[in-house]
């Protein structure tokens, strides 16, 4: 974030009394861009000034002195301010915006020298964005906040919890989280913007992963997250005197959510955003994803960091953005709850099954527009007339879907959905329908959104300004008769509102004795002279007061009709839910059947068997191309009969022959299967995953200090400490990045690990075949390779992958393939014949027959040896820290320490 500097409030004050005003409000919001309204732009000066005019590449002027010294400044008009915000956004900057709060002709009300009354009525921040232009219609923008509550948990750790607002649709989650999974979490709920206390940044854990955010972390003071004060603030939000009713929370995260709130009221300033009440997350709900994982396998971005060519992106075929989102959110929080993936996937195997039906859903569907982020807007008072047709739009689309799917006997997930469907307000949609005209300006203040019907005094209104105007060209044609000047034209500007415009010539006789002051000139420019009529000036006055009035009562209508969608809200915003849940399942039909995908079967056993298996990306891209088809490919790592273990597939083979597009499509499977979609098998069978850990592929960190092999190895680390037997873990090539002997000894002791101790299903893909001889000892390891099929010295890849081991890497292959000259390859199968002679002298058998069995193994852990029960525990358990006064801790500690046993 960048700081601005402004001048020195306490210098003398010289300042004139506008520059005084904007000194103040600047200093009032540090961090900030200020935008300084004046008329019908935004200004920026001083350091703003010269901030902006670069980053928006927009002219640096002057604008008067301040203390002596030019003031630096730029604008950016009003009506183009949102794409200003939105670079800025984009840029890291954060945005105070300042309005006039009263009209400049009330300030000289007050005297000729007073300054129009302003004031910061927004501070725009990436996580509190709203308007369309500034949002991604197909991702969520969450605003989340972090705390903390030190030795909260019953074990005497800390305790940590995340909350989530989308601002632009007012969903909000909560949920608990923990150090070694705050990363994963928050690559899932990727938020726009998080707020933490500023404490955490010290912290030795948490800090660099905080740090890790860059400009999308705002430290607040620790205030914010006050625990005493946080039921109390989220209860008073939402008029409710006690939060049981949303559930049951933790003290912490009750914290985090009242400290997301109370960022929120900080950066709307006296606006009320509408938020749904906070729903809590299942611990263990979703399928942890780390934030390397997830760029491994390109579930929402390619490596590159495009969304094109992401699982997500391929999979779309969603015709909404809330569709789009949903869909997004459930590829990024894969379901562990086996019955909420059938729920889903009996929607879709539903609408496979009723393809008229399917297509009238997606028909209905495509007209309509994004519900809950007009309800926000509107709620935020910063909606416009189109906004209440979105709502309109989407009320009748939620009454067509409801309608559609009345009839039929639908899965819990469709009919729970048609449910909602129903439960909007009977006539709203009718109100906004008679209410709003059929072509909407954007800004409510251009009026002419209301249509003609709807309320009589409007129309009454608009008659008289409208039959103004034709007595105005009335008036002309009579002018021009009296005048006997044809050309005579009545026009009208913003200074002289209606004149009579006649050429030089003509005007000199209008002011002659001829007419009498009948004409009275108002102005004389270049070839034409200006004049006005007592009937004029008096028309115009009617003209301009039917068009206030007019005006004025549109405004009234626009609030009135707001205020009933707001009053609407929460059965407005859960059809919006509502009509993303059908988008989705009917998205994710038309996918499966044009795909052929199949429907997995999730269970809670340690099975992972697919058949017939197919990466979606790489699929769609050969097919795209034109060239070859997929080969799909069988992938079984389910735990043996009467083992609580999984299977570990060992995988070599040459380079480019398909081994890590293997190990990728088996992972998005999974990922798939549980965000309840239909998957890209023939057959497929999947104990649910609760973590998924992906290597693939290496790539340097530099921004972080670290190398691509150091990477590799902390990435591996995380995997060896946390996979359990119900993890599925893919590696690829780990220890490439060093001298071979160290990478094959770290691949092998790691495959141990797997094995022995985290007894995760796994597929390991590998060049060093040494490697292959663990499948002799290990009893759950199994080697698998690629086939390929050597032609006239050439490698022909085959891309199927069958039970046994490659004998070679055909690197040389491919390197030829690769158009390295002729002589270097000639030179490297010399060198490879050489070293392959002195591999011979020291095969692999010689490591598995001389390493001891097991190594990877713990030892087991001594028995537990207790007389009785420890008094101290006993204490510790019977205490419970949130009840105790200070002075009761105090002396609980003391109780504590006596009962410490002395040997
Ligand atoms: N099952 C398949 N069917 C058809 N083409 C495939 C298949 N698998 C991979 N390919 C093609 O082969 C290319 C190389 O695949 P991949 O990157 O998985 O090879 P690899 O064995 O991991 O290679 P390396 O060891 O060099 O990393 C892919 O880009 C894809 O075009």
């Amino acid at each position: 974030m960048l700081e601005t500097a402004p001048p020195d409030p306490s210098a003398p004050p010289r300042a004139t009394p506008m520059m005084e005003q904007y000194i103040e409000i600047k200093a009032a919001n540090p961090g900030y861009l200020l935008f300084y309204r004046m008329g019908d732009f935004y200004e920026l000066f001083f350091h703003d000034a010269e901030v902006a005019s670069r980053a928006l590449g927009i002219t640096l002027t002057k604008r008067g002195k301040h203390l002596g010294e030019d003031i630096p400044m730029c604008g950016v008009p009003i009506h183009a301010a949102e794409d200003y915000l939105e670079k800025l956004i984009a840029l890291g900057h954060r945005v105070a915006v300042c309005e006039q709060l009263e009209d400049p002709a009330e300030a000289k009300r007050r005297g000729s020298k007073s300054v129009v009354k302003r004031d910061v009525v927004r501070l725009v921040t990436p996580g509190t964005l709203t308007e369309e232009r500034l949002l991604d219609t197909r991702q969520s923008s969450f605003l989340a906040a972090l705390a903390r509550n030190r030795g909260g948990g019953a074990d005497g750790a800390d305790r940590l919890a995340l909350a989530w607002i989308d601002l632009s649709t007012g969903e909000f989650r909560l949920a608990g989280t923990a150090a070694d999974r705050l990363g994963a979490d928050l690559a899932r709920i990727e938020p726009r913007e998080l707020v933490a206390p500023d404490g955490l940044l010290a912290d030795e854990t948490l800090g660099p992963i905080l740090r890790g955010l860059g400009p999308a972390l705002t430290p607040l003071p620790a205030a914010f997250f006050d625990g005493a004060t946080a039921a109390a603030r989220l209860a008073a939000f939402f008029g409710v005197e006690t939060l049981d009713g949303f559930g049951t929370f933790e003290r912490v995260e009750i914290a985090a959510a009242a400290a997301a709130l109370a960022y929120l009221e900080k950066t709307q300033i006296g606006e009320r955003p509408r938020l749904a009440p906070p729903t809590r997350e299942a611990d263990g709900g979703t399928m942890l994803i780390d934030a390397a994982t997830r760029a491994n396998l390109e579930l929402s971005r390619t490596l590159s960091g495009e969304r094109r060519g992401s699982l997500v992106a391929t999979i779309d075929r969603t015709v909404t953005g809330p569709g789009a989102r949903l869909l997004a959110e459930r590829i990024a929080s894969p379901s562990t709850d086996p019955e909420i993936i059938d729920r889903r996937l009996d929607a879709i195997g539903f609408l496979i099954a009723e393809p008229r039906l399917r297509e009238r859903l997606r028909a209905i569907l495509s007209a309509a527009p994004d519900m809950a982020r007009a309800l926000s807007r509107l709620a935020l008072n910063r909606g416009g007339p189109r906004d209440l047709a979105a709502v309109r739009l989407g009320l009748e689309a939620a009454a067509d879907v409801a309608a559609a799917l009345a009839g039929v006997v639908a899965p819990d997930e469709l009919a729970a959905a048609a449910e909602k469907l129903g439960a909007v307000p009977a006539g709203l949609a009718a109100l906004l329908a008679g209410a709003l005209a059929d072509e909407l300006p954007l800004l409510k203040r251009d009026g002419g959104f209301v249509r003609r019907g709807h309320l009589a005094a409007l129309d009454e209104a608009r008659a008289l300004r409208d039959e103004s105007r034709r007595v105005i060209a009335g008036l002309q044609a009579d002018y021009a008769e009296d005048t006997g000047v044809k050309a005579l034209k009545i026009k009208h500007n913003n200074v002289l509102g209606y004149f009579i415009e006649v050429a030089q010539a003509h005007g000199e006789r209008l002011i002659s004795a001829e007419f009498a002051g009948r004409y009275i000139h108002r102005q004389t420019m270049a070839g034409a002279m200006r004049f006005t009529t007592t009937a004029l000036a008096e028309l115009e006055a009617k003209i301009a007061s039917a068009g206030d009035r007019a005006l004025a009562l549109e405004l009234e209508a626009f609030e009135a009709l707001a205020a009933e969608v707001v009053a609407a809200g929460d059965a407005v915003r859960a059809a919006a839910a509502a009509l993303a849940t059908v988008d989705v399942a009917a998205a994710l039909a038309t996918l499966a059947e044009v795909g052929g995908w199949c429907r997995p079967e999730v269970d809670r056993s340690l099975a992972f068997a697919v058949e017939g298996g197919r990466h979606p990306v790489v699929e769609a891209a050969l097919a795209a191309e034109g060239g070859e088809a997929f080969v799909a490919n069988d992938c079984d790592l389910s735990a043996p009969d009467g083992e609580e273990a999984g299977r570990l597939w060992l995988i070599t083979g040459p380079n480019m022959a398909g081994k890590s597009t293997f190990l990728r499509q088996n992972a998005l499977v999974a990922v798939l299967a549980q965000a309840g979609s239909y998957v890209p098998a023939r057959a497929a069978r999947i104990g649910v995953v609760d973590r998924l850990f992906s290597r693939v592929g290496a790539a340097d960190d530099l921004a972080r200090g670290r190398s691509t092999f150091m990477v590799e190895m902390v990435e591996t680390a995380a995997i060896l400490n946390q996979a359990t037997t119900r993890s599925l873990v893919v590696l690829d090539e780990i220890g490439r990045g060093t001298a071979t002997f160290d990478g094959l000894s770290i691949a092998w002791a790691a495959i141990e690990h797997l094995h022995d101790v985290n007894r995760s299903r796994a597929l390991f893909a590998t060049h060093y075949h040494e490697l292959t001889a663990l499948a002799t000892r290990l009893g759950r390891v199994e080697n698998a390779t690629v086939r390929v099929r050597e032609w006239q010295g050439d490698v022909v890849f085959l891309h199927e992958i069958v039970p046994g081991a490659a004998d070679r890497s055909y690197g040389i292959q491919v390197a030829k393939l690769a158009g390295l000259p002729a002589p270097v390859i000639a030179r490297a199968r010399a060198v490879l014949e050489k070293l392959e002679e002195g591999d011979r002298r020291s095969p692999a058998q010689a490591l598995v027959d001389d390493l001891p069995l097991f190594a990877a193994r713990p030892a087991p852990a001594p028995p537990p040896q207790r007389a009785g029960p420890d008094p101290l525990e006993a204490a510790l358990d019977a205490l419970a820290p949130d009840d105790l006064t200070p002075r009761e801790a105090l002396e609980a500690l003391y109780r504590l320490k006596a009962l410490r046993p002395r040997g």
